[in-house]
């Protein structure tokens, strides 16, 4: 004889035993259930491809299927559901009244529904008390586990959110040391040529009204000399001592740098000629009154020159470095400025 195929979700009798309870799934009403919804409910068939209602949207009234498959869409890290017969939907707005859907309800496949309104319900609670308690309670439990699950997954998408806005922190940590590293000279700490350039592309934005920009190359004398009488390591300490001096005469919003062997540069902004004469100076006087063990005598020439805005980095250094030159030919230990 031919046995009927079971449905989804029910369990074979085996021969001799107690047929098994059907398996109930979590949101799979009761025959009773079923029974009493689909005799109050509008009975409604929807086509494959209507939306039921949309996420957001307020109601009163849950929805049973009879029939058909529904997909509903909670867009909020939940998982997408996809529902059958015998089992229900949008309670939520049912049990707390005119509340907005949590999903939005499409049907997929042909389905015949059961719309039950706010009274029909109503009605079905002082018909059923002990049915509809029972249906309510598992509803609720079933709404809480899963505002459980939901509030789980966004800790855990939190706390992965935290491991990578630190990491992307620490990049940025990192990329800030690599980017210092890369603009710093590492003999004098002081900013490199490269630091410059950069320096000089925010020029004109760091200048301030009623300012100019004023460019001072500050070159040792005899530095050569310096390295072959005193050793290599004692021209590191006067590089070293020159760099400090040249950051001392410079204000906070100046530039001082090394840019190459034994050649220094100081942007500084200055309101008036004498400001630039002033740094100069301060150059010049702090560099004589260097002493370092194992050298005598430490001596700078300067040349300056205006940067004005119509000009870029190569004439104000090749300005400057006839100046600088002039200075040298006259015995060093000087400066002067180059006008324009
Ligand atoms: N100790 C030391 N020496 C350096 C460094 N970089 C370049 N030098 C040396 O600096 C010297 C610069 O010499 P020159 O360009 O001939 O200049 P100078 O002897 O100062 O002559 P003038 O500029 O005409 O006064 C060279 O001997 C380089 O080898 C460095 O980092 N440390």
């Amino acid at each position: 004889m031919n046995q009927p195929m079971p449905s989804p979700g029910t369990s074979l009798p085996l021969s001799g035993l107690a047929p098994v309870k059907p398996i109930q799934l979590p949101r799979q009403l009761s025959e009773a259930e079923f029974g009493m919804f689909a005799q109050l409910g509008q009975r409604r068939v929807v086509r494959a491809g209507e939306i039921v209602f949309q996420r957001g949207e307020f109601g009163r009234s849950m929805f049973v299927i009879e029939s058909g498959r529904v997909q509903l869409e909670f867009g909020d890290g939940r998982p997408d559901k996809l529902i059958g017969a015998r089992e229900f939907f949008g309670e939520l707005t049912l049990f707390i009244g005119n509340h907005a859907r949590v999903a939005k309800a499409t049907v997929v496949i042909d389905a015949t529904l059961h719309l039950i309104e706010h009274e029909a319900f109503e009605t079905l609670l002082h018909a059923h008390p002990v049915v509809m308690a029972g249906f309510m309670r598992r509803s609720f439990a079933y709404l809480v586990s899963s505002e459980q699950q939901l509030i789980a997954n966004l800790k855990r998408r939190n706390e992965d959110l935290l491991v990578t806005l630190d990491s992307l922190r620490r990049t940025e940590a990192e990329l800030g040391t690599v980017q210092r590293l890369v603009q710093t000279d590492e003999l004098t700490g002081l900013c490199n040529r490269r630091g410059l350039y950069m320096f000089l592309e925010t020029l004109e934005r760091r200048r301030l009204p009623g300012t100019d920009m004023a460019l001072l190359l500050i070159d040792v004398d005899n530095f050569k000399q310096i390295n072959d009488t005193c050793g290599h390591l004692v021209g590191d300490q006067v590089l070293r001592a020159i760099a400090g001096t040249v950051q001392e005469a410079g204000a906070p919003c100046d530039l001082p740098c090394r840019l190459g062997g034994d050649e220094f540069a100081l942007i500084a902004q200055v309101r008036t000629r004498d400001d630039i004469a002033l740094r100069a100076r301060q150059i010049l006087n702090g560099v004589q009154a260097l002493h370092l063990p194992g050298c005598e005598q430490v001596r700078v020439s300067i040349g300056g020159a205006i940067c004005d805005a119509d000009n870029d980095w190569a004439h104000w250094y090749s300005h400057a470095d006839v100046a600088l030159y002039e200075v040298k030919a006259a015995g060093g230990d000087s400066w002067r400025l180059l006008t324009p």
